[in-house]
């Protein structure tokens, strides 16, 4: 008998966790403790910021949720999508530098993770392609990384996050290095991807202007043991534009941001 399985509601999609992290620690083992105690549930589908002092411990909340590291003490859950799990366990990971293989093309780039997982030649090929396109980078997949600007090379490095389906998308300053006009279309373009995608994502980011800007939370965290300071839900019309990066309530939500950072701050701006 084959087992017909009801597709869950939109409420129950919505609210379905996605990763839940409670009473969290992370001591390395040099000493140094980096977290904690941290509690963190992000819901299924939300875009949330973490913000904070360098050293606060952003990086290793994320390493946590991939798995890259234990927490000390505490639990770190990750909701897995059923069926088909590729590497990285239903988890994209983008970092601030693109890390892209300098002798391949940008194909092959995005098609790594696929490779590794087995996937044959030519459907990872059309999969690489179909994750390049929903970038705006469907014209240079026989390129080389070096024939690219840096915010393509960021685009690639998404392109293969992308590629294997991820429920969840952790992004650590990516944008950090690019100029501001190529780092604001690069927010409008993440902003487009996720509303049409629905990805969980998890953005690590210096800048209150892009906390605000992307999420739907902003989750501003103590400095070092990073513990969590605010929790501020950002409010406005959808989809978001350049309209609400001029508007007063995007001041007002930047404000309240910086207040809150200001005390992991000994006197520095943290805009
Ligand atoms: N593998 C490691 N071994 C020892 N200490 C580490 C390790 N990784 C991170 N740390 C330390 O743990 C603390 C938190 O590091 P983490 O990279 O998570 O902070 P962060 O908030 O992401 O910093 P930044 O904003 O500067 O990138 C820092 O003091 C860092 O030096």
């Amino acid at each position: 008998m084959v087992e017909s399985k009801t597709p869950p509601t939109v409420e129950a999609s919505l609210t379905a966790l996605a990763v839940s992290l409670r009473g969290v620690t992370k001591t390395y083992d040099s000493g140094v403790m980096a977290l904690g105690p941290f509690d963190l549930t992000v819901r299924r589908g939300e875009f949330i910021s973490l913000l904070g002092p360098s050293g606060c411990g952003k990086s290793t909340v994320l390493r946590l949720i991939a798995e890259l590291s234990a927490p000390s003490s505490g639990t770190v859950r990750v909701a897995r999508h059923e069926g088909e799990v590729l590497p990285g366990h239903g988890i994209g990971f983008v970092f601030q530098e693109p890390t892209l293989m300098p002798w391949t093309s940008v194909r092959e780039n995005v098609r790594l993770p696929l490779r590794l997982a087995g996937v044959p030649k030519a459907e990872g090929r059309a999969r690489a392609e179909e994750a390049l396109a929903s970038v705006g980078l469907a014209d240079f997949a026989d390129a080389f990384p070096r024939e690219l600007s840096g915010g393509m090379k960021m685009r690639v490095s998404l392109a293969r996050a992308l590629v294997t389906d991820p429920d969840i998308l952790l992004m650590d300053e990516p944008f950090a290095a690019l100029d501001e006009i190529t780092r604001f279309r690069l927010n409008n373009d993440l902003l487009t991807l996720w509303r049409s995608l629905r990805k969980t994502v998890i953005f690590v980011t210096h800048s209150v202007f892009e906390s605000v800007y992307l999420s739907q939370r902003v989750v501003v965290m103590t400095a070092r043991p990073g513990r969590i300071q605010a929790d501020i839900r950002i409010e406005t019309v959808e989809p978001r534009g350049e309209e609400f990066r001029t508007s007063a309530a995007y001041s007002d939500y930047c404000r309240r941001v910086s207040a809150a950072l200001a005390p992991s701050y000994s006197g520095q701006s943290t805009l």
